[in-house]
């Protein structure tokens, strides 16, 4: 149950507050008292006796609520849950799966302010963040309820009139297990597609943010799923492997670390079980001294303070061509410093706060050692207490842009995630694209320049497959509009390469 500790004047629907322009929960108003596992269509309470979990509001620093992490015996019921819905929702066909995921998406939409701002509260992150999380959530189950019905095997045709023929059949029970940096967004993503293809789904969120994957099984129960199609238990790393090592579950998909990763393929390869795993990251951004440098700045700013830094494509190491480095940093540190931080709730709120105590102190030893090893702190890196009194307990960090760094520091070769920014200078492409490649955490990776490669003032080389080549020889990928060269001249540059 969701209850208010400073109780409003006068209880309204949540959407003519709104439309009055009054926010329905404040930050520190919230206390959760209702039940955070779900199987079998209710909202559960967990073991009897279990030490229980404290779940902090990062805003605040207070607590929240209490997890009950579930055992074996929960875990249990929940799979048993799951693999009877599995046997009426797996004979659906795709157009009737469809119209009850869509229907949910529905409800999400009718939800956005509702889920967003409990979203904001279990993980700090600012309230227009969230609201964008609940539209991907929602937007992912819609674009799975379309491909829902377009699922189709083939026919192959074999001697002698005798055919052969392929069915795409869903696996049975799937495991979800989710990190804390977009919780709703994270179960959506995991569900939609399980659930289009006729999965039944036990997901398990971070034991950080409990609160709003159930919000999504009750959305789903709305909806119309059979029972037991998607649950939420609670816990951490016991009721991780619980789920992993389950007999009746069939698929594990995970969001997280690389080494809880790690440790998931290995329980899951006992049961010979596919995995899906979505791990953490250390991505570099280049940026080109032909680039926009407004456009520029404002990617790297995205790129690694977007949720207060904690996404894993961040793209956190910052290759800078020398000539434009004075100018490119003067402004990424000039906009760096203009970030709002604050009570995630305010529309006003560029950055909240951190998920936890533990993981902030981490990020700023972070900062610590950045320095230790002769990165200039250019700003920020240091936590920060705001002004409002009942903020004062959260987990707030100044957002930091680190200067003079080289390759082998530990700022830029391990993953903080946090708002932590790491620059670095280079000369040549050659050199910048080594340097980018040489990580074991290349998630992701992002490029700001005006010309393509192969298209570099300069530069000769042809690199990417374009339009149809000038010269008219089919192999050959000159670009045709912007080429400078003529029909000869594109030629040879391909018998160079
Ligand atoms: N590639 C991607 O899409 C994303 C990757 N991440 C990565 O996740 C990390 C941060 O998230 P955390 O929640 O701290 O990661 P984590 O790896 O500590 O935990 C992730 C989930 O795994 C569970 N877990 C932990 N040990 C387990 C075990 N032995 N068996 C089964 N489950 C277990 C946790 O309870 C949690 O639900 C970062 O490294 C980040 O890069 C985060 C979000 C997205
Ligand atoms: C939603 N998005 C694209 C910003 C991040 C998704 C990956 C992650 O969960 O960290």
């Amino acid at each position: 149950m969701l209850r208010r500790l400073a109780s409003l004047p006068l209880r309204r629907p949540a959407a003519a507050l709104l439309a009055a322009g009054v926010r329905c929960i404040s930050s520190g108003s919230v206390e959760i008292t209702l039940p955070l596992n779900f199987w079998a269509g209710k909202r559960r309470t967990g073991p009897e006796k279990c030490s229980k979990d404290i779940v902090y509001e990062p805003a605040t620093g207070r607590v929240l609520c209490q997890l009950e992490p579930c055992g074996a015996v929960e875990v249990d019921q929940a799979v048993k849950a799951a693999k009877l819905a599995f046997g009426y929702w797996s004979k659906m066909s795709g157009m009737e799966r469809a119209r009850v995921m869509i229907e949910a998406a529905h409800i999400i939409e009718s939800k956005r302010e509702e889920i967003a701002e409990m979203e904001v509260v279990n993980n700090g992150k600012s309230i227009t963040e969230a609201r964008l999380d609940v539209d991907s959530a929602r937007l992912c189950i819609e674009y799975y309820a379309g491909l829902a019905s377009t699922l189709a095997g083939q026919h192959v045709q074999l001697p002698g009139g005798s055919f052969a023929y392929t069915r795409r059949e869903p696996l049975g029970v799937c495991v979800g297990i989710g990190a804390w940096n977009y919780p709703f967004q994270i179960a959506a993503w995991k569900s939609a597609p399980a659930l289009a293809c006729g999965n039944s789904m036990v997901f398990k969120p971070s034991p950080v943010t409990p609160v709003t994957a159930v919000m999504l099984a009750e959305i789903y129960a709305k909806a119309g799923v059979p029972e037991g199609l998607f649950n939420v238990v609670q816990g951490g790393q016991e009721t991780g492997s619980l789920l992993c090592q389950h007999p009746d579950v069939a698929k594990v998909s995970f969001t997280g670390s690389v080494p809880t990763g790690q440790k998931i393929m290995e329980m899951a390869s006992k049961g010979v079980k596919p995995v899906t795993l979505e791990l953490g990251g250390k991505s570099p951004l280049l940026i080109f001294k032909d680039s926009d440098l407004e456009n520029a700045v404002r990617g790297a700013l995205m790129a690694n303070f977007l949720s207060q830094g904690q996404v894993c494509s961040n793209g956190t190491r910052v290759f800078v061509q020398k000539d434009i480095l004075p100018e490119f940093v003067k402004e990424v540190v000039k906009r760096t410093q203009a970030i709002e931080i604050g009570d995630p709730l305010l529309e006003s709120t560029r950055m909240g706060a951190l998920v936890s105590q533990p993981h902030l102190d981490k990020v700023l030893s972070f900062v610590d050692r950045a320095k230790k090893e002769g990165a200039t702190v250019l700003c920020g890196g240091e936590s920060y207490v705001p002004s409002d009194p009942k903020l004062r307990g959260g987990y707030y960090m100044t957002p930091c842009v680190l200067g003079n760094c080289t390759d082998d520091m530990t700022c830029v070769k391990e993953e903080i995630f946090g708002p932590v920014m790491s620059v670095l200078p280079f000369e040549t492409e050659d050199e910048v694209l080594q340097r980018a490649n040489d990580t074991s955490l290349g998630l992701a990776a992002g490029v700001f320049t005006r010309h393509r490669a192969g298209e570099r003032p300069g530069d000769d080389r042809v690199l990417l497959p374009t339009e149809d080549c000038v010269c008219g020889d089919g192999r050959c990928r000159q670009p045709l509009l912007d080429h400078p060269a003529t029909a000869s001249q594109s030629c040879a540059l391909r018998q160079r390469l």
